[in-house]
């Protein structure tokens, strides 16, 4: 596979050389603006199933490069959706300490400091992820949007191992713990839209669900994400710092924006 980033020469305005679906229709992120969006009173509230993991449990805790990522057990699903999707894995997008804003959607144009997505996919049709992440009814992403504020205990259970990937192909494990604690307290106000992966190979393949309510980590907590880390490998020479690790937002084309709540 070809080697793409965020910025520079490899970086997303180059990606559909290699990934041609990258400069496709249905692609991801998007502004999510009112122009777009449509009340639909059918979108039930989101229902996730064994987010609550015990500390006995040990999660892989990795640097790919591109993110922070934790693997998820594959008893974690959504129960909302037409088909069961199962948990892959979680990862972030964020910024930089200079400019802490860094999540992919954004709304009404307002940038977020950081977004989570817990990749799922769906479990019914297809046996892996692999298997799911080019068809259209592959992937269902949960996404988060993440603003600079109150301390967040839940985010700590990770960020407090952060150190220990600084670099690219690091990984630890880490004890379980309450990623339903990650989401926003109301799991029923949401967008919802047809689009993509937001990295190559950016397969139109997610159902994306964007909670309306976004979390809060402290400042002290952003830098650690926004500064420990490395996309480069432990031994080379000159370290690249892993930030800004966002895709800007795609044109929605002729997509609406299912919203399900109304005021
Ligand atoms: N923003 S996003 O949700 O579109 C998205 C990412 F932004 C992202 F960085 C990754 S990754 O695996 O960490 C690195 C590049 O694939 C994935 N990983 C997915 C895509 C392919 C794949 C295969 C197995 C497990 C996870 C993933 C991803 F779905
Ligand atoms: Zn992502």
């Amino acid at each position: 596979a070809a080697k793409w980033t965020y910025n520079g020469p490899d970086g997303e305005h180059h990606w559909p050389k290699h990934y041609p679906y990258c400069g496709g229709a249905f692609q991801s992120p998007i502004d999510i603006k009112p122009e777009l969006l449509r009340f639909d009173p059918t979108l039930r509230p989101i229902e996730v199933q064994n987010y609550d993991l015990s500390p006995n449990e040990q999660l892989t805790l990795g640097n790919n490069g591109h993110s922070v990522q934790i693997s998820l057990p594959s008893k974690m699903h959504i129960s909302s959706l037409p088909h069961r999707y199962t948990a892959a894995q979680l990862h972030f997008h964020w910024g930089s300490s200079s400019r802490p804003a860094g999540s992919e959607h954004t709304v009404n144009s307002r940038q977020y400091a950081a977004e989570m997505h817990v990749v799922h996919y769906n479990s019914d049709k297809y046996p892996n992820m692999s298997m799911a992440v080019d068809k259209s009814d592959g992937l269902a992403v949960l996404g988060v949007l993440i603003e600079v504020g109150e301390f967040n205990p839940a985010f700590e259970q990770f960020l407090r191992f952060i150190n220990g990937i600084k670099y690219r192909d690091q990984r630890v494990q880490i004890s379980g713990f309450n990623i339903r604690a990650l989401l926003p307290a109301r799991l029923d106000e949401y967008y919802r839209y047809d689009g993509s992966l937001t990295t190559p190979p950016c397969y139109p393949s997610v159902l994306w669900t964007v909670f309306r309510n976004h979390v809060t980590i402290s400042r002290k907590q952003f830098l650690s994400l926004a500064t420990a880390l490395f996309s480069s490998h432990a031994q080379d020479s000159s370290p690249v710092p892993l930030n800004g690790n966002y895709r800007k937002p795609q044109l929605p084309d002729s997509r609406v924006v299912l919203v399900s709540f109304k005021e």
